[in-house]
């Protein structure tokens, strides 16, 4: 029987790929998230992806497997999720009044082949006042999150509007990852 794996420890990554009504099972792999070698944004989320679905998929070499790695870029910065409350606070500085990206690159393997891909979602914010960002800090949400924001949550409160998939932003582009999958053979 074909066998589906989210690689992830993300519980958003879980919610979204519910929507999809597949079976599968989480198994999340716990891989040195830095990398130097990157050239871009763009090679950093798929090569961190391919990374997190390639630790499980060493083990289960018969299943169909998914990985994903999502950063924020703001001009020449990668944010990732803040390691302080102050690093979290500079990062909504950054975002406050501007449009940034949402990279969430994706790698699928599986024993038909692999899929690997970049997602992007322009998001506009609005001005944010001091207040409104330690008010916002003060919730908890932005420390797991890259970028320091979940815009599924209070964050919502902070977006104008977004270009592309809103469900890049949460963590997964689910119906790309559902549409590769068929493409795959699942
Ligand atoms: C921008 C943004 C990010 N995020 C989240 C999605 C990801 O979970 C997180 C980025 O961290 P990731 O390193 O991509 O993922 P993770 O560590 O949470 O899970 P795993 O590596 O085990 O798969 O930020 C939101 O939930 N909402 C948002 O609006």
């Amino acid at each position: 029987m074909k066998q589906l794996i989210l690689a992830s420890s993300s519980p958003r990554r879980k919610q979204l790929l519910e929507l999809a009504n597949l079976r599968f099972q989480i198994l999340a792999s716990h891989i040195d998230e830095q990398i130097h070698e990157a050239k871009s944004p763009e090679q950093a989320v798929q090569l961190l992806a391919y990374r997190k679905a390639k630790a499980v998929a060493d083990h289960y070499p018969h299943s169909y497997v998914i990985g994903a790695d999502t950063v924020v870029v703001y001009q020449d910065n990668i944010l990732g999720k803040p390691k302080t409350e102050e690093e979290a606070a500079a990062m909504l500085r950054m975002l406050s009044g501007n449009e940034h990206d949402v990279l969430t690159g994706v790698a699928i393997l599986s024993p038909n082949g692999q899929s690997l891909f970049v997602e992007k979602t322009k998001v506009f914010f609005w001005d944010l006042t001091e207040e409104e960002i330690f008010d916002y800090i003060a919730t908890g949400e932005p420390m797991d999150k890259a970028g320091a924001y979940g815009i599924q949550g209070r964050a919502a409160l902070f977006v104008k509007r977004i270009e592309g998939d809103y469900f890049n932003v949460v963590g997964l582009p689910l119906s790309r990852t559902v549409r590769e999958l068929k493409r795959l053979g699942w």
